[in-house]
């Protein structure tokens, strides 16, 4: 990137957020952007000439949905409006931020570009996905090339955060910043690269690791298998979570980074690396890899390699959420700041006249949530009644800042009864009420009920006691609090005949078996449990 500051146009000042976002091009990258934008409230208007791209977007938006259900209970914005153009001047009219994603040909994104550039806002941000083309020569005779940068994503774009955000030599330096502050109210992470090169960090580092592979295989050394167990079994387990140098760095022993580089630095000297040589990518060597790949992904459709990767990905980055002691770490602390945005937004969209309403909480049952017997794990339950309790007690004012501030609530006892069975996919709807409270004591219930038919599968009663955090003893809780919680009492309906039956209620013991008579002495004790 040039840092004369005289050869960049003055940008016009970005939109305070994106409302409306268009995306050119509707593939792979296209179609996960389409997603992540509508996913965050977006409205989305998309050009792509393909005959079947509304089937294409509609496939990525309904996988995105999914791994969005499992991945997070954190109230998710009205989905955004999702239109379909046929001219990029259609598209673009109106749009605050505008994703090209054609294909990889310099020619082609020149030439929609263009045409973005002349059908676009002024103030608009123009993002183009490319994997390695220079900003420099993709803005070159635009007339806002001011506005014109890489934001390059990775596939899943819906799930996976990074955009990085590389500025040509005519890219205004606040244009970079804006998009990074843009793109983080989306669970985004941009991350500005300071000069620009071809293929910037990322795919730098892809393209070196894919062509030791390709050397590998072409070399007979292993199948595209091995390769990927070499990777999936060791350190891509790691790279998920530490990155390069944080590993070595713990590599190096209590010596650190400095022992680390002393001691294997000299061996990339050795001739270990076929770095810097190019394999001739043969039609031999192309057919040799297809078909290995074929024969690893039999019977493996895309759309279920995807579905497969989604969960995955979705599984680490809830790992990494509660990574750090719960804090989370990397891309899971992202996610967390990601949720506590959704909250405060809901939060802040609720109206006030709501804050006396009943709290309901509905969450998907994700496939990670069955177990043996086919329908929801006992612990969910638990989970989905906890989570519920935290919603009345955000509702409340009992948020992470409450939390933060020194005091909370806390559950002593709790009371479960599982009514019915939840399966794969269904939505569940934790309604709760407030059954007693004192100066120190919050007695909650819930009834938790599928959609669709309404039939209650479990319900739960809680006691809670106000906690000084520090002291980790019951204290009383502020006027403040009691006074939300008695707005609540007042708005909810009167108790209907479930909670009064259900509430309060105690385990029934067993009958006892009766005493054994002589002749059954040395029977074993009969079993009530089926
Ligand atoms: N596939 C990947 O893993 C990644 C790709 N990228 C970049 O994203 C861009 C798109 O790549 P993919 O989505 O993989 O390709 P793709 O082939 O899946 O999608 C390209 C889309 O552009 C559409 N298209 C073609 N001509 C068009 C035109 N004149 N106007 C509007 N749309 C047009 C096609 O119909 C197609 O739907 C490329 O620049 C690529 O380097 C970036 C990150 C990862
Ligand atoms: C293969 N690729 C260069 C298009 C890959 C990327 O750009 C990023 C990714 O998602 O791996």
């Amino acid at each position: 990137m040039d840092s004369s500051a005289s050869s960049k146009a003055a940008a016009a000042p970005s939109p305070a957020r994106i409302a409306r976002a268009a995306c050119i091009g509707g593939g792979v990258i296209g179609g996960g952007w389409v997603a992540r934008f509508l996913l965050a409230g977006i409205d989305v208007a998309v050009f792509d000439p393909h005959p079947d791209a509304r089937r294409i977007v509609a496939e990525v938006l309904a996988n995105a949905e999914a791994a969005y259900g499992a991945l997070t209970d954190a109230p998710l914005p009205k989905r955004g409006a999702l239109t379909f153009h046929e001219t990029i001047a259609e598209a673009v009219a109106g749009a605050d931020w505008i994703q090209e994603s054609v294909p990889e040909r310099i020619d082609l994104k020149r030439r929609i570009l263009a045409e973005i550039d002349a059908a676009a806002r002024p103030d608009a941000l123009i993002g183009s996905s490319t994997s390695g083309l220079l900003p420099s020569d993709l803005q070159a005779g635009l007339s806002h090339p001011e506005r014109v940068f890489v934001a390059h994503p990775y596939n899943p774009v819906y799930l996976l955060p990074l955009v990085e955000i590389v500025g040509g030599r005519m890219t205004a330096p606040q244009v970079v910043g804006d998009a990074v502050r843009l793109l983080a109210p989306m669970g985004m992470k941009g991350v500005p690269i300071a000069r620009e090169i071809d293929a910037f960090v990322g795919d730098r580092l892809l393209e070196a690791l894919w062509r030791e592979a390709l050397w590998l295989i072409k070399d007979g050394i292993c199948d595209v298998e091995t390769l990927d167990d070499v990777i999936r079994y060791s350190f891509g387990l790691r790279w998920a979570q530490m990155g390069l140098f944080q590993t070595y760095r713990i590599a190096g022993g209590e010596a650190g980074m400095r022992h680390f580089l002393g001691q294997f630095g000299p061996a990339l000297k050795w001739p270990w690396t076929k770095l810097t040589d190019v394999v001739d990518l043969d039609d031999a060597l192309i057919d040799e890899i297809a078909a290995q790949s074929d024969a690893q992904n039999e019977g493996l459709s895309i759309r279920r390699l995807e579905q497969i990767r989604d969960r995955n990905l979705v599984g680490i980055l809830q790992a990494l959420k509660a990574g750090d002691d719960g804090r989370g770490w990397g891309a899971g602390k992202l996610l967390a700041d990601f949720e506590k945005r959704l909250e405060s937004r809901a939060a802040a969209e609720r109206p006030a006249a709501d804050a006396g309403a009943p709290r309901s909480h509905s969450v998907r049952v994700a496939p990670s949530w069955i177990d043996y017997n086919g329908h929801m794990t006992e612990h969910r339950y638990l989970q989905i009644l906890g989570d519920a309790t935290d919603h009345v007690l955000r509702g409340i004012g009992v948020d992470l800042a409450y939390v933060e501030a020194g005091a909370s609530y806390y559950t002593v006892e709790s009371h479960l009864c599982h009514l019915g069975e939840a399966k794969l996919g269904d939505t569940i709807t934790a309604e709760s009420r407030v059954l007693s409270f004192d100066g120190k004591r919050l007695h909650l219930f819930h009834r938790v009920a599928r959609a669709g038919d309404g039939a209650v599968v479990a319900t739960g009663e809680h006691m809670l006691l106000h906690v000084d955090r520090a002291s980790g003893r019951a204290a009383p809780a502020p006027e403040t609090i009691l006074k939300r919680i008695a707005a609540l009492v007042v708005a909810q309906p009167a108790d209907d005949l479930q909670t009064r039956t259900a509430a309060g209620r105690a385990i029934r013991p067993a009958a006892p078996p009766p005493p054994p008579t002589a002749d059954q002495d040395t029977a074993p004790p009969s079993s009530t449990r089926g």
